[in-house]
């Protein structure tokens, strides 16, 4: 491991790297085998396994390590999220609600909030990603050219290439819908939200997507009264229609005043305020907020990344194939994964791409020199010592060239078995394509639907538990194809769905999975019994 950083960090001495050519870099130019841009959770994952043969990996990021996900996105808005689901399951127990004797108190969520996202402050993901073996470069990275980089940082810039691949994990960034006079009137996005120091009195919401509904629920829960702008017909278009309805019953039971089909025409300040001409079912209409914030979508994080210099488009996605590289880019040397590749939009499936590119990158580039696995959570050496030998082999040049679906070189459930929890209340939870996806795929489904309530685990989880939950069976092969649940911590639930559709287990053998007994998993039991077994 430690060899491996010091290859990088000398690379313009010892590794043989030292030359021009790498754009504006004043001839100070590093050399590794293997660059990964961008240390999200994508990239730390990925720089983590590509190193696994030996590889020198150098890391460039431009603001903190860890990306999105730790600092401004799944984890501080899932502690914004959780303090009210704690509240309503204790609510919902006779006898514990007696306990919950007062509200929510927002600036204890808020400071819950900065601890899980660990105050801003990367130091201990830094220690990670030294842990593994991996060098870490501040600053912006461009293209110059096939392999070649600039790395700007403080003003100052070198060059860095890399002797073999480069891994783009840029991520994604907030888009702002084109509505007249919204830049000017300071609206928030994700990063907004997520990081807030106060709760706005009144805060309007623009998009209907997971984002919006996640904010809504927590905004409502901390005191906000909010205003969701959907425009389309339904909340959270991707899920099923019957768990976009629940949500959003459950939604307006919050106090979250909904207005669907609206298009917000204008925005504009009026005083300390924000005035919206929204134009909707009803008519033509005008709120007053004091806070705006847009959930309308992101788009890939490719705009300043030099892609015009290696004949990319700036601006758009970088396409991949199952092994993640990038097509449209000559020499094989080009890989990507996590939001910029449009492929996967959620941490945990980057991260599964993540782990695929980066065994594909060991096992293309292997350099003989190392083939020492590490444990991506603590970078330690996991087949130091005395340990068992790994039930999978190192990755080998010979099996990435032969591998195929389903092998660990190919992300091939990102086009069959996606999970997504969706973090309101109820949580919304599915893995596969939903009803109306999988007919016009042409598969030949049949929809199993349930009421939670009616489980007997519901029962005792709550009084007056809510929640559905649906399976897909394939009727020719008799497997299941996807599935949703909605309810109380649905999203806890899902990952037995998910098995099932990437192990293609038939009915028959499901029907031998006993869930235990007051779950509300017993839902597996009805579904199978709907099914005529
Ligand atoms: C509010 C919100 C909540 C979410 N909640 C969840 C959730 O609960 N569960 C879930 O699975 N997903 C969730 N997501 C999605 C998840 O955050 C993303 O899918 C994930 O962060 C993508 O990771 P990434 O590594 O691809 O990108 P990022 O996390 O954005 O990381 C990209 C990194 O690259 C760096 N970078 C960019 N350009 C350069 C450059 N040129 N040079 C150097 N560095 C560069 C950036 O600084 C950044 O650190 C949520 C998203 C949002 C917005
Ligand atoms: N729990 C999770 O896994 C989680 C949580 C949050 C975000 N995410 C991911 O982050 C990404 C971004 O989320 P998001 O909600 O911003 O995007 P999204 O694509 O999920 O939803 C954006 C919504 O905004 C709507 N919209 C676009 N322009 C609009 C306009 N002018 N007016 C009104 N509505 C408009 C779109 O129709 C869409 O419904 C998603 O890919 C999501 O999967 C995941």
């Amino acid at each position: 491991m430690a060899q491996r950083a010091e290859q990088a960090q000398s690379g313009q001495g010892a590794e043989g790297g030292a030359g021009g050519g790498v754009g504006d870099a004043g001839g100070d130019v590093r050399e590794v085998d293997v660059v990964v841009i961008g240390a999200g959770a994508i990239g730390e994952n990925a720089a983590d396994r590509a190193s696994r043969t030996g590889l020198s990996v150098a890391v460039v990021e431009a603001e903190l390590v860890g990306g999105e996900c730790s600092y401004w996105a799944c984890m501080p808005s899932k502690a914004l999220l959780r303090p009210g689901a704690a509240v309503a399951a204790a609510k919902a127990v006779p006898g514990a609600d007696a306990a919950v004797t007062g509200g929510i108190d927002a600036a204890a969520v808020l400071a819950y909030r900065d601890e899980i996202a660990s105050h801003y402050d990367d130091a201990s993901q830094v220690e990670w990603v030294e842990g593994a073996g991996l060098t870490l470069l501040r600053g912006h990275a461009r293209f110059t050219g096939e392999r070649e980089l600039t790395i700007t940082h403080d003003g100052t810039t070198h060059g860095l290439r890399a002797r073999h691949a480069v891994i783009v994990c840029t991520g994604s960034v907030p888009t702002l819908p084109p509505v007249d006079g919204l830049a000017d009137v300071d609206p928030w996005t994700s990063r907004d939200a997520t990081s807030a120091k106060e709760v706005p009195g009144r805060l309007a919401i623009i998009g209907g997507g997971v984002v919006g509904v996640e904010m809504a629920t927590a905004y409502a829960e901390l005191g906000s009264q909010v205003t969701l702008l959907v425009r389309g017909d339904r909340v959270l278009a991707p899920a099923e229609p019957f768990a976009s309805e629940l949500l959003a019953d459950a939604l307006r039971d919050l106090g979250v005043e909904l207005l669907l089909g609206a298009e917000t025409r204008a925005a504009r300040r009026a005083g300390g305020a924000v005035e919206l001409d929204v134009t909707g079912p009803d008519g033509e209409r005008t709120l007053t907020v004091d806070r705006v914030l847009v959930a309308a979508g992101r788009r890939p994080g490719t705009a300043d990344l030099g892609l015009e210099t290696i004949g990319l488009e700036p601006g758009r996605a970088l396409e991949v194939d199952d092994a993640l590289q990038v097509t449209g880019v000559a020499g094989g040397w080009l890989f990507a994964c996590g939001d910029v590749t449009d492929r996967t939009h959620t941490t945990h499936q980057g991260k599964y791409d993540a782990r695929v590119v980066g065994d594909v990158v060991a096992a293309r580039f292997a350099s003989g020199s190392g083939g020492a696995a590490t444990d991506s959570n603590t970078g330690s050496d996991a087949s130091s010592g005395d340990e068992e030998p790994p039930l999978a082999p190192a990755p080998s040049a010979e099996a990435e060239q032969g591998a195929g679906p389903w092998s660990r070189y190919r992300a091939t459930a990102d086009a069959h078995a996606v999970p997504q929890v969706v973090f309101t209340h109820p949580e919304v939870a599915w893995v596969g394509p939903t009803q109306a996806e999988a007919e016009a795929a042409g598969l030949p489904v049949r929809a199993i639907s349930y009421d939670l309530s009616a489980v007997a685990g519901a029962s005792v989880h709550a009084k007056g538990y809510v929640g559905r939950a649906q399976v897909l069976v394939d009727t020719e092969r008799r497997v299941l194809v996807g599935a949703t649940f909605v309810g109380p911590d649905a999203g806890e639930m899902l990952h037995a769905a998910t098995i099932a559709v990437v192990g293609e287990v038939p009915i028959d053998r499901l029907w031998h999975a006993v869930p235990s007994y007051p779950t509300v998993s017993e839902v597996w039991l009805r579904f199978l019994e709907s099914a005529g077994l």
